[in-house]
């Protein structure tokens, strides 16, 4: 049986890897090009989303990020920082998401003026008014913070001073982004022993670009508490599905993977969709969640890859329930309100579902 993208869509489904920057709507993009004169490869909605899918779809990392120069020029002022999380709120919500970790680079976004804490307060405010107008519209979605420092650059340090000022304001996390070759985790092992001190709690970009010197070094330099994508992880498993040490790891410590099913394809990580490694790591039972990484340079959504599995796996509600339940079970809030969202709210609605 595979499920329709409109049956997926009614469920609920919990997103632990978004980036705020990689999922403004076209249109949004081009109002708020036009109010500062930033000149847009398209001008039309559609063709503009097109664009970033083409050329997103490059088979490298670096490539694909190179259209983030477009979204980060347009968020740079309170108003329109305000503007895209509250419209990412709505969005996913429409999508059946109820729980989402939604993460961008505060120093990319100083180049208007603001200040990092005035960055931090117009992206909160957006997903407050979104959250609001989710819940009004009877779609309710919890939104956390994650801040990503940008691993070639030199403020990680900053970022998670900033992430702790603000954790009792909605920000749940932090990360590392960007580039992955040549910029190893242990760059800003400062940062990561600083937060460790402080009883917090981060995800690393690792294994995705680079193999597994990048994942064992978010481990077990940095204390990563999750891996994003990781899925180079499959590097160390034999063809007979033995586990070499740091996959047993991996797997004995239920280190959550944040799988990116069509990000991977796009800058090479996986060849497709059929031949992505998210089968052989669900089989072999790694705490495996699915995401959408960049809804728009992937022309995505959580429902969306959740079909695109299902169709190429033949998974059902089952598998669903388990990728949900794993994220939430991964998520950075704490136990007692990760627990309320599933057996609240994702158990009740599967067992009508399966
Ligand atoms: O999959 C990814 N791998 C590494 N870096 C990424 C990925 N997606 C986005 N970013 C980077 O994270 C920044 C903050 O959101 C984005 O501006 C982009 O440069
Ligand atoms: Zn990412």
């Amino acid at each position: 049986m595979t499920l329709s993208l409109d049956d997926i869509a009614r469920a609920p489904k919990a997103l632990l890897h978004d980036h705020l920057d990689g999922g403004l709507r076209p249109q949004t993009i081009i109002e708020l090009a036009a109010e500062i004169g930033h000149a847009l490869p398209a001008t039309d909605a559609q063709a503009l989303g097109e664009w970033f899918v083409a050329a997103a779809d490059s088979g490298s990392l670096e490539r694909y990020l190179a259209t983030f120069s477009h979204t980060v020029a347009v968020m740079q002022t309170a108003e329109s920082l305000r503007r895209v999380a509250a419209e990412c709120a709505v969005d996913l919500a429409a999508d059946g998401v109820v729980y989402a970790e939604v993460r961008y680079a505060p120093e990319q976004h100083l180049v208007g003026g603001l200040t990092l804490p005035q960055v931090v307060e117009a992206v909160q405010a957006g997903f407050a008014q979104g959250s609001a107008e989710a819940a009004t519209a009877g779609r309710p979605i919890r939104v956390g913070t994650l801040l990503t420092a940008m691993r070639h650059a030199a403020r990680s340090m900053e970022i998670a001073e900033l992430a702790i000022t603000y954790r009792d304001h909605g920000v749940v996390g932090f990360d590392i982004a960007g580039a992955e070759a040549g910029y190893p985790p242990t760059r800003h092992l400062d940062a990561f022993e600083y937060l460790q001190r402080e009883n917090y709690h981060f995800t690393i970009h690792a294994g995705e670009a680079f193999g597994l010197p990048s994942i064992w070094q978010a481990i077990q330099w940095c204390g990563a508490d999750r891996l994003g994508h990781g899925v180079r992880i499959v590097d160390d498993i034999g063809p007979d599905g033995s586990l070499g040490r740091l996959a047993a790891y991996v797997r004995d410590k239920r280190i959550p993977l944040e799988l990116c099913p069509s990000s991977n394809v796009q800058t090479g990580a996986a060849t497709s969709i059929a031949r992505h490694p998210i089968k052989l790591l669900r089989d072999l039972r790694f705490r495996v969640t699915v995401n959408t990484d960049n809804r728009l340079m992937s022309g995505t959504s959580m429902s969306r890859e959740m079909a695109l599995l299902s169709e190429a796996f033949g998974w059902g509600w089952g598998e669903l329930q388990w990728f949900t339940i794993n994220a939430m079970k991964s998520a950075f809030i704490p136990f007692d309100e990760r627990l309320a969202i599933i057996n609240d709210i994702i158990k009740p609605a599967y067992a009508k579902l399966v």
